[in-house]
C-alpha cells in the first residue's frame, strides 16, 4: 500500500522510516479501545454542530460514517493500517476516505491527548463495572457454598498451624467481606475516574466555543475536568485501578491457595494457575509506576504504554474471579475428613459455641449483595462496633490523616505561589516540547488538582480500615489496607516526582526558569560556583522508595502480618517528608519574568490559535492545521515568527487571511483567546484559583 501524508502534514517534508513506525505504532493493541473513540467522536460531532462549529448535514455524514466504521469493525472488515499509527487516526483517516470533507471537521477543539485519555477512562469504567459484577458473583457463589454447608466446622488456621475451630461459614464469609472491600475500592477509583478530558486539547483548552458539559454528560462523565493541563496528564486512575486489581487478585490468591491446599482428589479445576496469575498483576501496577514516576507535565509519549499493563491486569482479574466462582459452584467439603482433621492439633470443636447453630441470614446476605445493600450493611456494622482499635489500625488512621494535612499544607504553598505570580505566561509542553503558552497558574493548579485526588484516595482507603465485621477478615484486613494505603502513598510520590522533575529541570541553567533561594539549596564540595536544588531530586529520588516499599508488602504477603510495619513506617515518614520538603520549596522559589518572557517567542505556540482562527473563517479543522503547518514551514525557513509573517505572505499560503489575524498571533494574544471552560485564559483561570482559594481556605 502506498504511503500517505500524515494527518500532521503541513510543516513535514518526509515520513518517518518504517523502523519508526514500527516502534511508535500502538495500532496493533489500541484499537481495543474503538468502541469509545466511536463514542467520544459522536458526542464531539454533535456538540460542535450545537455549537455551530459545524453543520447539521456534516454531523450526521460524520454520524453516518462512524456507524459504518463500528460495522466494519464488528465484522472484522475494517482495515487497520499501521501508518496511520494508532486507533484515533486511524478511525478519523477511514471516515475521511469514507465521507470526505465533513470528517475534516471532527477534530475542530480536540487533540489526541484528550481523545486518548477520555478513551481510556470510558474503557477502564466499562472494565471496572464488569469486574465488580464478576466479584458480586463470587460473593453470591461463595454465600452458596456456605448454606451448602451448615454446621461444618473447620479448623481455623494462623499461618499454617491449626489454631481455633469456626464454622465453615464464618470462614467463607470472611472472603465474601474482603471481596466486598475489593469492589468498594474499584468503586472509589471509578468515582474519581468519572470526570472528563474532552476538550482540555492538547494541553491549553480551546478559544473556540465548546460546550464540554454537554459532551461530558453524553458520555456519562460527572463533569468535565476543570483543568486542562491536568486533563490530558493524569493517569491516576490507572494506577488506582491497577493497585485495585493487585489487592483483588492478592485476595483471589489467598482462596486459591487454600482450595489448593484443601482440594479434592477428583476436582478438575486448576487453582494454582489463579495464585500465579496475581504476580502479573503486580507486575503491570509496577510497569505503570515506573513509567509515570518522574514524567513532566502534561502528555508524554511514554503514556502510549499505559494500555497493554491494563488491558493485561483486567483480562487477568476477570479469569480469575470466573476461574473462583466456577471452583466455589463445584466444590464439596468432605466432612467426615474434616471432622476427623479436627481431632488433632489441640482445637476443641465443642469449646465453638453454637455449633449447631447456623449462621443466620445467609439468604438475606445473597440478596443484600445483589442489591448492592451489603456494602451498606458492612458501613453499619463498623460504627456500630466501633472503630476496631488494634494498635496499628490507629496508628495507621493518624499517619493518614497526618498525609492528608501535609497535602493539603503543599496545595495552599501551591495556591499562594499560584497568586504571587498573575499574569504570568509560560510554554506549555506536551513532549517535553514547547506546544500553547499557559497561565503559570493553570500550570501549577494543574498539581493543585493531583494533590486534591490524593487526599480523597487516602480517606477512602481510611474508611475502609474502620470496616471489620468478621474476625477472621480483621486478622487478613490490616494487609489489605496497609497494600492500598501503600499503593495511595505511591501515587502522591509519582506526583511529587512529577513536580520535583519539574523544578529540577526549570532551575537549570538551560531553563533558568526559577530561582529556588539559598535556603532550599545545597552546593558542592568542589565546584565553587554551583547551587543545586537537591532537596526536590530527593523527592524525585524518594519516590522509587515509596513505590519499592508497596512492592516490599505486596511481596511478603506470605509470610505473615508482622512483616508490614517496617515498609509502612518507611512509606509514612519518606512521603511526608517529600510533602514538607516540596512545600518548603514551594514557598523559597521565584519564577524568573524576564527569562520566561525572553523564551517565549520561541516554538511557535500561538500555532493551535492560528489555527483555530481559520476554523472561524470556516475552514475545516484539518485544513487549517495543514495551512498552519505550512506557514510554521516559512517561519522555519525565513527564522521568525508566526507574526512576523506579512500578510502577503501569509495570503500565498491561503487567501482567506486577512487583518483580523494579527489579533490572533503573539502568545499574549494567544492566551486571550483560551477562554473555554478549563482552559488557560486568564478568565478561566481566575475561577479556578478563587476556587482553590475558598476549598483551601486560603487567606485565613
Ligand atoms: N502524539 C500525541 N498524542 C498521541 C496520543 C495517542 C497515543 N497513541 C497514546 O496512546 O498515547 N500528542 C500530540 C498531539 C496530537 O497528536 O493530537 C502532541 O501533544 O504534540
Amino acid at each position: 500500500m502506498a504511503k500517505e501524508a500524515k494527518l500532521w502534514g503541513g510543516r513535514f517534508e518526509e515520513g518517518v522510516t518504517d523502523a519508526v513506525e514500527r516502534f511508535t505504532e500502538s495500532i496493533s493493541f489500541d484499537k481495543a479501545l474503538y468502541k469509545q473513540d466511536i463514542m467520544g467522536s459522536r458526542a464531539h460531532a454533535s456538540m460542535l454542530a450545537k455549537q455551530g462549529l459545524m453543520s447539521v448535514s456534516d454531523r450526521d455524514s460524520i454520524i453516518d460514517g462512524l456507524d459504518q466504521i463500528e460495522k466494519q469493525i464488528e465484522r472484522g472488515e475494517f482495515v487497520w493500517r499501521t501508518d496511520r499509527e494508532d486507533v484515533h487516526m486511524n478511525i478519523e483517516a477511514t471516515l475521511t476516505d469514507l465521507v470526505g470533507e465533513p470528517a475534516k471537521k471532527l477534530h475542530t477543539a480536540r487533540s489526541r491527548n484528550d481523545q486518548v485519555s477520555t478513551d481510556f477512562r470510558l474503557w477502564c469504567r466499562d472494565a471496572i463495572d464488569t469486574t465488580v459484577s464478576h466479584i458480586k458473583q463470587l460473593q453470591v457463589a461463595l454465600v452458596r457454598l456456605a448454606k451448602k454447608n451448615i454446621g461444618v466446622i473447620v479448623p481455623g488456621f494462623k499461618q499454617l498451624p491449626k489454631a481455633e475451630p469456626v464454622l465453615l461459614q464464618h470462614h467463607l464469609l470472611a472472603y465474601v467481606d474482603q471481596l466486598e472491600l475489593d469492589a468498594r475500592r474499584l468503586l472509589d477509583c471509578r468515582v474519581r475516574l468519572n470526570f472528563c478530558p474532552l476538550g482540555a486539547c492538547a494541553l491549553a483548552g480551546t478559544g473556540l466555543p465548546i460546550d464540554r458539559f454537554m459532551t461530558s454528560e453524553a458520555l456519562g462523565f460527572t463533569a468535565p475536568m476543570r483543568n486542562s493541563m491536568d486533563a490530558v496528564s493524569d493517569r491516576d486512575f490507572i494506577l488506582e485501578l491497577l493497585s485495585g486489581n493487585a489487592i483483588l487478585g492478592l485476595h483471589l490468591s489467598w482462596l486459591g491457595e487454600e482450595w489448593g491446599l484443601w482440594a479434592s482428589e477428583e476436582s478438575g479445576f486448576n487453582m494454582e494457575a489463579a495464585c500465579g496469575k496475581s504476580a502479573r498483576l503486580v507486575g503491570d501496577l509496577v510497569t505503570l509506576q515506573v513509567l509515570c514516576k518522574g514524567l513532566p507535565l502534561t502528555y508524554n509519549r511514554d503514556l502510549q504504554e499505559d494500555k497493554e499493563p491494563v488491558f493485561d491486569s483486567v483480562k487477568t482479574i476477570i479469569g480469575m474471579l470466573k476461574m473462583s466462582a466456577d471452583y466455589a459452584k463445584n466444590i464439596t467439603y468432605n466432612q467426615d475428613k474434616i471432622e476427623k482433621d479436627l481431632s488433632s492439633g489441640h482445637i476443641d470443636p465443642n469449646s465453638l459455641v453454637g455449633r449447631d447453630i447456623v449462621l443466620e441470614g445467609l439468604d438475606q446476605i445473597e440478596k443484600q449483595i445483589e442489591s448492592g445493600e451489603f456494602a451498606k450493611d458492612l458501613q453499619t456494622a463498623s460504627s456500630k462496633n466501633g472503630q476496631v482499635s488494634t494498635d496499628f489500625h490507629l496508628w495507621c488512621c493518624d499517619a493518614t490523616d497526618t498525609i492528608v494535612s501535609h497535602i493539603k499544607h503543599l496545595q495552599v504553598a501551591l495556591v499562594r505561589l499560584a497568586r504571587k505570580n498573575t499574569g504570568m505566561i509560560v510554554p506549555g509542553y506536551t513532549h517535553l516540547q514547547r506546544a500553547q503558552p499557559v497561565l503559570l497558574q493553570h500550570h501549577i493548579l494543574a498539581y493543585v488538582e493531583q494533590l486534591e485526588r490524593d487526599a480523597e484516595r487516602l480517606l477512602d482507603c481510611r474508611v475502609r480500615l474502620n470496616v471489620m465485621r468478621n474476625s477472621m477478615e480483621a486478622v487478613v484486613t490490616d494487609l489489605a489496607f496497609t497494600l492500598e494505603f501503600l499503593s495511595a502513598n505511591s501515587i502522591t510520590a509519582i506526583h511529587l516526582s512529577r513536580l520535583g522533575e519539574e523544578w529540577v529541570l526549570w532551575a537549570s541553567e538551560e531553563f533558568a526558569f526559577i530561582t529556588p533561594s539559598d535556603s532550599v539549596s545545597t552546593g558542592s564540595s568542589i565546584m565553587p560556583q554551583k547551587k543545586n536544588p537537591d532537596p526536590m531530586e530527593l523527592v524525585r529520588g524518594k519516590s522509587a522508595r515509596v513505590v519499592g516499599d508497596l512492592i516490599k508488602l505486596q511481596l511478603a504477603h506470605n509470610r505473615g502480618i508482622q512483616v508490614d510495619k517496617e515498609p509502612v513506617a518507611d512509606s509514612v515518614k519518606t512521603i511526608i517528608g517529600m510533602l514538607e520538603v516540596s512545600a518548603e520549596f514551594a514557598q523559597n522559589i521565584t519564577y524568573n519574568q524576564d527569562r520566561i518572557q525572553k523564551s517565549l517567542p520561541a516554538g511557535h505556540l500561538d500555532a493551535t490559535t492560528l489555527a483555530d482562527y481559520l476554523v472561524h473563517k470556516a475552514i475545516p479543522f484539518r485544513t487549517s492545521h495543514d495551512i498552519v503547518g505550512r506557514a510554521v514551514a516559512l517561519c522555519v525557513y525565513k527564522g521568525c515568527q508566526l507574526r512576523d509573517l506579512s500578510l502577503d505572505e501569509l495570503r500565498s499560503i491561503n487567501p482567506v487571511f486577512d487583518d483580523g489575524v494579527y489579533d490572533y498571533l503573539g502568545v499574549e494574544n494567544s492566551i486571550k483567546k483560551f477562554s473555554s471552560y478549563g482552559s488557560t485564559g486568564s478568565e478561566c483561570v481566575a475561577a479556578q484559583l478563587d476556587f482553590w482559594s475558598s476549598k483551601l481556605d486560603v487567606d485565613n
